[in-house]
């Protein structure tokens, strides 16, 4: 199995700019008024909210059904691997929801989830309690649940006052898991927004707690895109093309952020993304005192932990390399080589965990088991 990084790539991009606009805990000094971010931002928010349920059959019929699959898989592994029985458990950009079962499954105590798509925060809240109709009615989720709308990489009001997520969270904190599951490249637009994610996660993990994460795979994007003539490339079920200002296809290494590319991806995402350097992600993260514990390609993921008994048969459940009936249909080479396109993430917060916060809190009154609409907490556009 190949490996997933290409030497040229990670070696071409410099150290990030000095903090211009940041002070020492990672909070802007002034708001740059910048449009171009927000305008992405915002389109991605839009793509996402406008992205409706599906039904079972939709679901079981779409073109990247096992890739899916897969990918759910990978996160249930890392869950598995770092969730422990109680723990508080922030999920940023949490979409629909779409984890809350593996979350259920790791016993945790309490679950705040944040997105910035409107729609998905309401397919999230509607699944919590159990009342989507998308899926065969469940049991309801053992945990209390907070649910956030917002952005959770910048945190601002249309008037410039800053709302911070540490803030907002500041009473449900300090979590034990954050997870951020294919969403962190959004926050790699401006130096501003990749560093306030990382200073979030930081300000809001306890010593000891762990960042999870699956997001695009730089190096392997930029090695794709060397390989080919033009300045796209792609299979069946995905494309991602350059803007001509990429045309040597060299990058300016001096300011790894706002590197952009247009990503279509069947049946899941068709919006701009932007190249996360792994080298320089893991440089910036460990100024905020998150210490890498590893990195994997999905490739390389799955060759790793498919081996292990436990997750070959939740591989098996999942179906993602189909479930032996049927057409007996499996992953396809097309969505293979898309999860290529992806790397798997864990870092920990430094610091010793303390040990007697779980006896002296009173956190375990958080939350609500039944979340109504007036329930959930808009931040960042209104407040
Ligand atoms: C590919 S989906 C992943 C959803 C979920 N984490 C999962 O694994 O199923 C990406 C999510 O990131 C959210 N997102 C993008 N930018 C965001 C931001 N600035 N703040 C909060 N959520 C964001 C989108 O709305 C979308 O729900």
């Amino acid at each position: 199995m190949k490996r997933g990084y290409e030497e040229s790539a990670s070696t071409s991009f410099g150290p990030p700019q000095s903090r211009r606009k940041l002070d020492p805990q990672g909070d802007a000094l002034f708001l740059e008024d910048d449009e171009t971010t927000r305008n992405l931002a915002r389109k991605v928010a839009d793509h996402y909210s406008a992205r409706t349920n599906q039904t079972l059959e939709e679901r079981e019929a779409s073109p990247i059904i096992h890739l899916k699959k897969l990918n759910n898989w990978i996160k249930s592994v890392l869950i598995h691997l770092y969730a422990r029985r109680g723990d508080f458990v922030l999920d940023l950009a949490c979409g629909k929801g779409g984890d809350l079962i593996k979350w259920d499954k790791a016993k945790i105590g309490y679950y705040v989830g944040i997105d910035i798509a409107e729609g998905s925060i309401e397919d999230c809240r509607t699944r919590y309690n159990g009342d989507a109709d998308h899926h065969q009615r469940r049991k309801k989720f053992t945990f209390p649940a907070r649910l956030i709308c917002g952005d959770c990489f910048e945190c601002r009001s249309r008037r410039k006052f800053l709302v911070r997520l540490d803030k907002v969270l500041e009473d449900d904190a300090p979590f034990d898991i954050c997870s951020c599951q294919f969403a962190l490249h959004y926050s790699w637009s401006t130096e501003t927004r990749a560093r306030r994610a990382l200073a979030n996660v930081s300000a809001l993990l306890r010593p000891g707690g762990i960042f999870i994460g699956t997001m695009p795979d730089a190096n392997v994007i930029v090695k794709k895109l060397r390989e080919v003539e033009g300045l796209a490339f792609g299979n069946s079920v995905y494309w991602i093309r350059f803007g001509e200002e990429y045309s040597e296809k060299k990058f300016r290494f001096s300011n790894p952020f706002g590197i952009k590319y247009n990503f279509h991806l069947e049946d899941a995402v068709d919006c701009p993304e932007c190249i996360v350097p792994f080298h320089v992600f893991k440089l910036l993260a460990d100024e905020y005192d998150l210490e890498l514990v590893f990195v994997k390609n999905f490739h390389e993921f799955v060759d790793e932990y498919f081996k292990k008994p436990e997750f070959t048969e939740l591989m098996r459940r999942l179906g993602a390399l189909g479930d032996g009936n049927k057409d007996n249909s499996t992953l396809s080479q097309d969505e293979w080589d898309v999860a290529y396109l992806y790397l798997a993430f864990v870092l920990r917060k430094r610091g010793q965990p303390d040990r007697t916060h779980r006896n002296n809190d009173n956190r375990g009154n958080k939350g609500q088991m039944q979340i109504s609409k007036g329930d959930i907490r808009y931040v960042s556009s209104e407040d």
